[in-house]
């Protein structure tokens, strides 16, 4: 119904759908306050149906994880019949696409993305998340040909922390790890060390190591037993990841919660005729609401080197 647009279309100007997934629809639109492009994940909670879990999962987890490496999530939408995520954008569209279009990566690109890939599964189990479902559609490519990992749908936050035993078999079967298709208890971030493995063959090589069109055949080849799986500690100074790099990958956010941007503060403070000290404040609550995607995208301007400014006259006249 039109008035589940109503709060969308005060904030942002929609424009074309770019994408329909399972249960979701991206649509392209740009920020009214700041003029900057955002993508606009828009789900039906009817036809969620069972999925509707998955969304908070996916919504609580992206509202914790600010990275370099993560899309950012910036403003969150609920109405009767729809919620909207709005999104960092991402023109680049799947890494998925990427290896496709160029056959196979080099290893020096394919190092350069691993090390972002490295970076953010590094990050979100620093902050005790299990993504579970890494794989190159996953992946997508900014305006800076940066990747940033997206889909927290199925992530897991184990209430003891990340050595505690999962037991929910899922993701995908081709990157899922021999523990997990055996339906072992097994532990979170191992799985992801496995499947960012899977991953790092399919950059170099352009197809999967272990790929059936039988789902058991599949994962007879993959019950090659883990013998020894690399840790992400030492993943962060792999020898091949430090060819040509003379430092351990950074996993640390450039953007921590915790930190708040001085010269957003004091344009918001400005046009929302609030002190710095309130205004301050009000972000570090993080609603994810207008004020925290409008300090937010402030925020990314200023990373792109464009003014930290907020439109003054609203670009539709009511
Ligand atoms: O900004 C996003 N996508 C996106 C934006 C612009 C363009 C493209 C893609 C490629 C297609 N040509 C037009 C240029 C974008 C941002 C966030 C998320 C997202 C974050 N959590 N969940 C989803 C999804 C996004 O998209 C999905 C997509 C759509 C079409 C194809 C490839 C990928």
């Amino acid at each position: 119904a039109v008035d589940d647009y109503e709060e969308l279309l005060r904030h942002y100007e929609l424009h074309e759908t770019i994408g329909t997934g399972g249960f979701a629809k991206v649509k392209l639109a740009r920020h009214r306050l700041t003029g900057e492009k955002v993508a606009i994940k828009i789900m039906d909670k009817e036809s969620l149906g069972d999925d509707l879990p998955r969304v908070k999962t996916e919504i609580d987890a992206m509202k914790n994880l600010s990275h370099q490496h993560i899309c950012r999530l910036y403003h969150v939408i609920e109405t009767p019949n729809k919620i909207f995520m709005i999104l960092e954008y991402c023109p680049g569209g799947e890494l998925f696409d990427y290896i496709i279009a160029k056959d196979r990566l080099t290893e020096d690109e394919a190092r350069i993305f691993f090390r972002q890939i490295v970076s953010a599964v590094t990050y979100i189990h620093s902050q005790g998340y299990a993504h579970r479902d890494l794989k190159p559609e996953n992946l997508l490519i900014d305006e800076d040909q940066n990747l940033k990992l997206i889909d927290f749908g199925l992530c897991a936050k184990p209430k003891g922390g990340l050595d505690y035993h999962l037991m929910t078999c899922c993701g995908s079967p081709a990157y899922a790890a021999p523990e997990l298709i055996q339906g072992k208890a097994y532990i979170g971030s191992e799985a992801d060390i496995w499947s960012m493995g899977v991953l790092m063959y399919a950059l170099i090589c352009g197809y999967l190591p272990f790929d059936d069109d039988n789902v058991m055949m599949l994962y007879k080849k993959i019950m090659v037993d883990p013998k020894k799986r690399i840790t992400v500690k030492h993943l962060l100074s792999h020898p091949w990841l430090m060819q040509g790099y003379s430092c351990p990958v950074e996993w640390h956010s450039k953007y921590p919660l915790c930190y708040i941007d001085e010269d957003c503060v004091t344009e918001l403070s400005v046009f929302f005729k609030r002190s710095k000290a309130s205004m301050s404040r009000l972000i570090s609550e993080w609603n994810y609401d207008q004020t925290t995607a409008t300090y937010l995208l402030l925020q990314s301007k200023k990373g792109h080197g464009k003014p930290v400014r907020l439109k003054r006259i609203p670009d539709v006249i009511d």
